[in-house]
Parts: structure tokens; sequence; C-alpha cells
């Protein structure tokens, strides 16, 4: 490809082309049938289409980057609220073949491949390479972005802090273990905002260096991981020894250095570290999907359909917590999480973590903010962000 880096300098994008000439759909009068070279002949004028926009989608994209002005860094152009519109809007259109889910990873990676075109994101994650957590950094900020994998999440909320990461992406529930406390805990004290959210359907590999089963003695795995596979694992090695470690990936390097050890990963960790699979997917359920959240410095606007994070402390006072959920309930705000825990720094006072619909600058949410903040009080809002695209 020819150098094309941007200097600020260039001229206006051009003008669309009317590119259709020719094409037909298949099924419709004229088209080639099943004569293999004129329907590639086809696929080829597509193509060029294709590219063509994609080039001309490009160029726009950066001239967007120049109606912000000079902003200081490639973390300053990126608008999770814009994104999520956008592949809302790639789901509405959507008739078929390819599944809502194909044509949002697709668009995704062209946003990502268009917004590196200023700088490329940093994301930390809990590494290393080959975790689910990796898999979410590239299902939600697509391949463009930079990767930096960490060794724990608490890693990743520190260099995000420090401005190392443009933002973070961490587990923060698993639909059949629940609520992963630690992450939780770290809202505790950290000034961090919530700014997105990513569902990851998660299927689980057993994995090892021969991929037959009767060698695996040892199963290493994130202990997560290991609680998906229970009913597997109870089945088809009840007597070889589970082992909890790290993370799924640090489990496929172990297992890549004896015979007699598995590790239960993602497919993924199966390429980075030189393993068969012995079998899989093995988790119990076959909806086991993991939440993330992203975590950045800044807040956003509302996107149109949004869910809001908040962190509110109790005392041990009658009615405390009925005082913060009724102005809520009052205007039909849905909730769909409320989950306590000790509040760091202070014997039996409790920390709620309550999720609900909606955006902290729009009515209703922001009137029954308002109205608990001068009733109750030591409400902090983690964040407000676009609900999954799935
Ligand atoms: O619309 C914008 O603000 C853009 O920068 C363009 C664009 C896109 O490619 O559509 C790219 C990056 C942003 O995160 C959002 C959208």
């Amino acid at each position: 490809m020819a150098d094309r880096r941007r200097t600020g300098n260039e001229p206006d994008p051009p003008k669309r082309a009317g590119m259709t000439a020719g094409k037909r759909t298949p099924g419709q009068p004229g088209e080639p049938g099943t004569d293999l070279s004129a329907v590639r002949e086809q696929i080829d004028g597509i193509d060029r289409e294709i590219q063509a926009l994609i080039a001309e989608r490009a160029l726009w994209a950066h001239q967007v980057g120049k109606a912000k002005g000079k902003l200081a860094a490639a973390v300053d152009y990126y608008r999770p609220e814009r994104e999520a519109q956008v592949l809302r809007r790639v789901v509405d259109r959507n008739d078929g073949p390819l599944s809502d889910e194909v044509l949002v990873r697709l668009f995704r990676e062209i946003m990502s491949a268009c917004l590196a075109q200023q700088e490329p994101l940093k994301v930390g994650y809990l590494g290393p390479e080959g975790t689910f957590s990796q898999q979410a950094v590239h299902k939600h900020f697509g391949h463009s972005a930079r990767g930096l994998p960490l060794a724990s999440v608490e890693e990743v909320f520190d260099e995000v802090a420090s401005g190392t990461a443009d933002f973070g992406v961490v587990p923060v529930e698993n639909s059949g273990q629940g609520t992963i406390q630690s992450t939780l805990d770290l809202f505790l004290t950290s000034p961090l905002k919530i700014c997105g959210e990513v569902e990851l359907r998660v299927h689980q590999y057993l994995l090892s260096r021969t991929g037959r089963i009767d060698d695996v003695e040892r199963v290493y795995s994130h202990g997560l991981s290991l609680a998906q596979c229970k009913s597997w694992l109870r089945q088809h090695l009840p007597l070889a020894e589970k082992q909890a470690v790290a993370s799924n990936a640090d489990a496929a390097r172990r297992a890549r250095n004896a015979d007699d050890a598995a590790a239960i990963a993602g497919e993924n960790a199966a390429h980075v570290y030189g393993l068969k699979v012995v079998a899989g997917p093995i988790e119990d359920r076959d909806d086991n999907t993991t939440r993330f959240l992203v975590i950045g410095r800044a807040s956003f606007p509302p996107s149109g359909h949004d869910r809001t994070s908040l962190m509110v402390f109790i005392r041990d006072q009658p009615g405390a917590l009925y005082k913060i959920l009724e102005p809520l309930a009052r205007r039909d705000i849905s909730m769909n999480r409320i989950e306590s825990r000790p509040a760091h720094g202070a014997l039996w006072q409790y920390a709620f973590f309550i999720d609900v619909a909606g955006h902290v600058d729009e009515s209703p949410l922001k009137d029954a903010l308002d109205e608990i903040d001068e009733f109750a009080g030591d409400v902090r809002v983690l964040g407000s962000y676009p609900v999954a695209v799935p």
C-alpha cells in the first residue's frame, strides 16, 4: 500500500460516486446463476465498491477528527456513544443473510481502523495474551486498538488511572457464577469511570500438549473457569487434580510444559501456546456469558440506550436503602442489579452497587438522583454508558 500518513492538510473527502452499475442480486432476472467465473466477477465488482466506500469512510472519519479540533491524544477522539449509535443502526438495517453479531463485528473493525488513523487506543486487560479479557478488548475496540496485557485487574485500574492505558477492560460478572466481587471492590477506592460494557459468550476448551484425555492428571485454569466446567470435569476427569491459577492463559503456559497436564481456556489460547484441543466446548451451561466493564478517566454523553452504575453508601439505619430505591421505583426506572459489599474503612457500613436504566444527564434518572442526593446522600455515579451491542 502507498504511504498515506495523514498530514492534516488533505483535501476534503471526495463526493460519492454512483457505484451500482452492472450489479445483480442472486435470484433476480439476468443474474449469472451458478456460472463460477461470472459469479466471481460479481463478487470482484462488489469488493471494489466496498473497498472504495471504506476508503471514503476513513477520509470522512479523519475529517470528523479535524472537526473535533486539535485534541491532546487518541483517547480524546474516541466516542463510545457515537459508536453504539452506528452499531445499533447496523442491527436495525440488517435483513440477513449475515447475523447481527457478524455485521456488528465488521463495522466495529471499520470504526476501530478509522479511529486508529489518529493513533491507536491503548487498552489494558488481564493478560497474558489469549485470555477472555483480550477477546473482550477485541470485541469492543476492534483489532486496531493496542492491547496491553497486565498482571492483574488491579494493575488494569492503576495503568488507566496513571494514563499509561487509555481504557481498561475488566471482568465483572458471569451468567452462571455471578458477580466477581474482587473487581467491584476496586471501584470503592478508584476515581475511574465506567464508560462501556461488553458481553462475551465464553466457550471453554480442554487443551494439552498431547491432545489425549488419558494423559491428563492435572487441570489448570482460573477458578471461575474451573467452576464453569465443574460437571464436565466430574464426569470426564473425576480423578484429575484441579488447580486454580491466575488466568486461563497462565494455565495454558503451564500445560505447555508437561505431558500430564491440561488447561481449560479459550480456543485461541491453543493457537497462542501451541496446544491441542482435547475436548470442547466443555462449559456446563450453553449460555455461559461473561460481562466486562470498560473503565476510563472521562464521562461520555447519552447514546439513547444507556445504563448507569451507582455506588451507594448506606448506614445501618431503618429504611436507608428504601429511601434510595423509592425515587427510582416511583419513576419506573428499572434496576437490573443490586449487590452489597462491606464498605472499606467503616465497620458494618455497606456499599451497594446498583445498575439502573438510563443516563445521569437525562430525565427521569437525573431527577431521581437529584432527589436521592437531597435526602439520602452518599451516592457516587460510577458511570453512564451504552448498553452492550451484541
Ligand atoms: O463520529 C465520530 O466522532 C468519529 O470519530 C468517527 C468514528 C467512526 O468511525 O464512525 C470513529 C471513532 C469514534 O469513536 C466514533 C466514530
